[in-house]
């Protein structure tokens, strides 16, 4: 932990769903410049977590704060890039025409818009499928654009649910360079993943099962504590079985 304000702060966080309790007083720091990843199984409440995060939904109790400031807040929007777990895009229009259309919703103009579109474009390996339609896109394809979007404003904290899913290990491989550039660049990262070798790649992980966090730390520290030879052997030793 170094001395600087944690960039996340989730305070006795616990949220019900009419008679489900699916988060219990969860407590959390993220710092600034790591990748933050949420590791658990379907359903464990890490999809919950992040939405609270990026102001779309709110505790039932306790607080969320994002650069200390108490969220949901609307003009904290412009720091915050989120990738949803489906992907909000315009199937009718190009790629092109969809980063214009949410550019634009971020205030981007002229042509810093357009550079920006282009780099995000290029940042998910998408450049030569600019002029092509959504509809006729692949999922990974959504999803790398879905990266893309959330990229455009240069958000300080970026919330990715499952940034990965449907993307083939060499274009992973891209996708996780570009994380560490950002990281490099000072962004902090939030990834929610089920899948083990991404969760080897974050700075810090918290391990979540039924809807609490089970143990935080990095993989390194998770791996020695519980003397597993992996991240998954670790999970089950904290009782995420
Ligand atoms: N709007 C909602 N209304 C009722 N229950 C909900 C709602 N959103 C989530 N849940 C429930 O909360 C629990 C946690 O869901 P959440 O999506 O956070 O899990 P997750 O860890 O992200 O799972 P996955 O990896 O499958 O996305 C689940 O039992 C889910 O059914």
């Amino acid at each position: 932990m170094n001395n600087e304000n944690p960039v996340v702060f989730i305070q006795n966080v616990s949220k019900s769903y009419g008679k489900q309790q699916v988060l219990k007083n969860v407590n959390l720091e993220i710092i600034p410049g790591e990748i933050f990843g949420l590791l658990g199984p379907s359903g464990a409440g890490k999809t919950t977590i992040v939405k609270q995060l990026a102001g779309l939904e709110t505790p039932t109790q306790g607080e969320n704060y994002i650069f200390s400031e108490k969220m949901p807040r609307l003009d904290l929007m412009n720091r915050i890039g989120y990738m949803a777990q489906s992907d909000a895009l315009y199937g009718e229009l190009t790629a092109k025409e969809n980063l214009d259309f949410f550019a634009s919703l971020y205030g981007l103009k002229g042509k810093e818009k357009q550079q920006r579109m282009k780099d995000v474009m290029e940042i998910v390996s998408l450049t030569e499928h600019f002029d092509k339609l959504v509809f006729n896109y692949s999922g990974g394809m959504k999803r790398r654009l879905s990266l893309a979007i959330s990229l455009l404003h240069k958000p300080g904290l970026l919330i990715l649910d499952e940034p990965t899913v449907g993307i083939d290990p060499v274009l992973r491989k891209g996708i996780w360079a570009a994380f560490k550039d950002l990281k490099d660049n000072g962004t902090t990262i939030i990834v929610t993943t089920h899948v083990m070798d991404e969760a080897e790649k974050c700075d810090r992980l918290g391990m979540i099962r039924d809807g609490q966090l089970i143990a935080v730390g990095s993989p390194e520290e998770l791996k020695q504590q519980t003397s597993a030879a992996n991240i998954e052997d670790a999970f089950l030793a904290y009782g995420g079985a």
